[in-house]
């Protein structure tokens, strides 16, 4: 994912190319994961670039999770390498945590402790803080989040946006390298939502690498340089997120019932064109889609609807999530 942009390959070949190498901050290779028939992960080859905010998309079930515990080190593979911050894991989890800050599944706050004494438990347990720190870190990461005011209230009584701050909350209570942050958005409403956006922008400017996982086009879209498109357990896509949603060739869809002429018309003028079951698709790679209607109007083609056609990663993930939710 670092220099090129691979869609449907499942393989990224970044690393073996002369292209200049951008340091990463996570990498897999050959990741599998199996539990009994079921494959989870299937020969996975992330690449995670360094200060990337890296989105990892996919339907249900496609093994987002899966391959975020491997990572971290909650789950060893069947097969395959995981480097995090550039130490093998899981065997180097002791080295490479520390500067991982992760929200996985609910952390174990207890509910009838209040935010704050849940999160002077988690601070305990942190190597990176003297006992004397503690208070301090923690009212920092309790202001970070917007939990100040809420702070001494019971986690019991918490919304689900507050306890997903509590969680972000417990992965930033000292500074990290990488936070890995699995559909930190599940559930949430728009203000939650642009809560967590807004701490992950904040995260982003201050050269933290973000993983985050979302079945949401939409969520990626607007939070992340980078994406990697998971379906049942393959890499399908990964790159730059901009360069994926540009791939795939840009087109017009024309609705018309004069089908047939409008292909005619629009190759005579050098646009390439092709029928589709509703009309006509024609190609914008060489032309504007303003030029398209100008021709096909002035040859008096009846034109009931023009579209543009949907971008590559668009495309690609509608094909991937039909049906599936
Ligand atoms: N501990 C486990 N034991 C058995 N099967 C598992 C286990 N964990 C995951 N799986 C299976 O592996 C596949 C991938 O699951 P995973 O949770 O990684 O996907 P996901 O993309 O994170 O999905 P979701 O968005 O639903 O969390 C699924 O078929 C799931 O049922």
């Amino acid at each position: 994912m670092t220099s090129t942009t691979s869609v449907e390959s499942g393989a990224d070949v970044s690393s073996e190319t002369s292209a200049p190498a951008v340091p990463l901050a996570a990498r897999t290779r050959g990741l599998r994961k199996v539990y009994g028939s079921t494959v989870a992960v299937d020969h996975v080859d992330l690449d995670i670039p360094q200060g990337a905010v890296v989105g990892m998309l996919g339907p249900n079930g496609s093994g987002k999770t899966t391959t975020i515990r491997m990572l971290l080190g909650l789950v060893r593979p069947t097969e395959g390498e995981v480097e995090l911050l550039g130490r093998p894991m899981p065997d180097a989890a002791a080295h490479a945590l520390p500067d991982v800050g992760a929200l996985v599944e609910g952390p174990g706050f207890h509910p009838f402790l209040s935010g704050r004494d849940n999160l002077l438990r988690f601070a305990a347990a942190e190597p990176r803080l003297s006992s004397a720190g503690i208070p301090s870190a923690v009212d920092a990461a309790l202001e970070r989040v917007g939990l100040t005011g809420a702070a001494r209230r019971r986690y019991k009584g918490y919304s689900l946006g507050m306890k997903q701050r509590l969680g972000l909350a417990s992965a930033l209570l000292v500074p990290r390298k990488m936070v890995v942050l699995d559909e930190p958005t599940n559930g949430l409403d728009p203000a939650g939502t642009r809560e967590i956006r807004r701490i992950m922008a904040e995260l982003h400017a201050e050269g933290v690498t973000v993983l985050v996982s979302s079945h949401l086009l939409a969520e990626v879209e607007a939070t992340c340089t980078h994406v990697a498109v998971l379906q049942a357990g393959n890499v399908v896509a990964q790159g730059e997120l901009a360069e994926l949603l540009e791939s795939g060739n840009a087109a017009l869809l024309v609705r018309t019932p004069d089908a047939e002429q409008a292909v005619e018309v629009l190759r005579e003028n050098r646009i390439g064109a092709r029928l589709t079951p509703d009309g006509v698709r024609a190609d914008l790679t060489v032309t504007e889609a303003p030029r398209v209607l100008q021709v096909l109007v002035g040859a008096g083609v009846a034109v009931h609807e023009a579209t543009r056609a949907r971008t590559g990663l668009e495309d690609l993930f509608a094909r991937l999530t039909e049906g599936s939710e």
